[in-house]
């Protein structure tokens, strides 16, 4: 279970986070949406103890985020953009995080088969394309078998095989019962992956609920028009 509540977030005089209060059940898979610039990487990075909050509580698996950073040993995060020491290879960035948790990564074999990467893990990270990078973020944020997944925009820049084989692999994480929130601007993709959806517009929550209410509520077939209504504030 993560809560959160009355969270607030200012980078100087810009209010990024505006009071959020949420509530998300262990087992439950989320979207994340909201226009460009609207909070959602920066909440996920408060979740992360990576941004720290101005004001309000998180709490994680029964433990109040205080600076202590345990927790995060039980969560995979996918950052939208990662950074890695440029110089290693893949491989030796998976020892290296192994080493430090001193823990060996269960599913880091089965991932990079699935994603194809056998020839890409032995070349220097700042060689990988685009995709490739991604994917090396993917068996980083599984390979120790979180039980939560922060993914933020995790299939941007994968080719349409590796965004299937990927998608397929969330749908294994949801059935293993592991609590997933994605962050993605691509709302087909939010159908076939998740139940329900956090929409957050100018650092608020506007909506938390299921797909299939807020299609209802806004009177539209396919997430991205009710979205898109829900951003323009009238009906298209
Ligand atoms: N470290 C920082 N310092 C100053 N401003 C920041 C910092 N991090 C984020 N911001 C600002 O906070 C706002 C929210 O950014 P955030 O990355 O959370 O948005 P987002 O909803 O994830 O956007 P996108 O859909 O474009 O990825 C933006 O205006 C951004 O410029």
């Amino acid at each position: 279970m993560i809560t959160i509540q009355q969270l607030q977030k200012s980078f100087g005089d810009h209010h990024v986070l505006r009071n959020i209060d949420l509530e998300i059940p262990t087992g439950q898979s989320i979207g994340i949406v909201g226009p460009n610039g609207s909070g959602k990487t920066t909440l996920i990075k408060t979740m992360l103890g990576l941004v720290k909050p101005d004001s309000g509580t998180i709490t994680i698996n029964n433990t109040v985020l205080n600076g202590n950073h345990i927790y995060r040993r039980d969560i995979g995060y996918m950052p939208q953009q990662a950074r890695y020491p440029e110089n290693m290879y893949a491989t030796e960035l998976f020892d290296f995080m192994e080493n430090l948790r001193d823990q060996p990564g269960e599913f880091r074999n089965q991932l990079i088969e699935e994603f194809n990467l056998y020839s890409e893990v032995e070349k220097p990270l700042r060689v990988l394309s685009g995709g490739n990078r991604q994917k090396v973020g993917a068996v980083l944020a599984m390979m120790f078998n979180p039980s939560i997944l922060f993914l933020d925009e995790p299939t941007a820049g994968l080719d349409p095989r590796s965004s299937y084989i990927f998608k397929e692999r969330i749908r294994n994480e949801k059935r293993a019962g592991k609590t997933i929130l994605i962050t993605s601007h691509i709302m087909s993709e939010l159908e076939q992956l998740v139940e329900h959806v956090v929409f957050i517009l100018e650092g608020k929550i506007q909506y938390y609920g299921t797909i299939g209410d807020l299609l209802k509520d806004n009177r539209q077939d396919h997430l991205e028009g009710a979205i898109a209504q829900m951003m323009e504030g009238v009906e298209l």
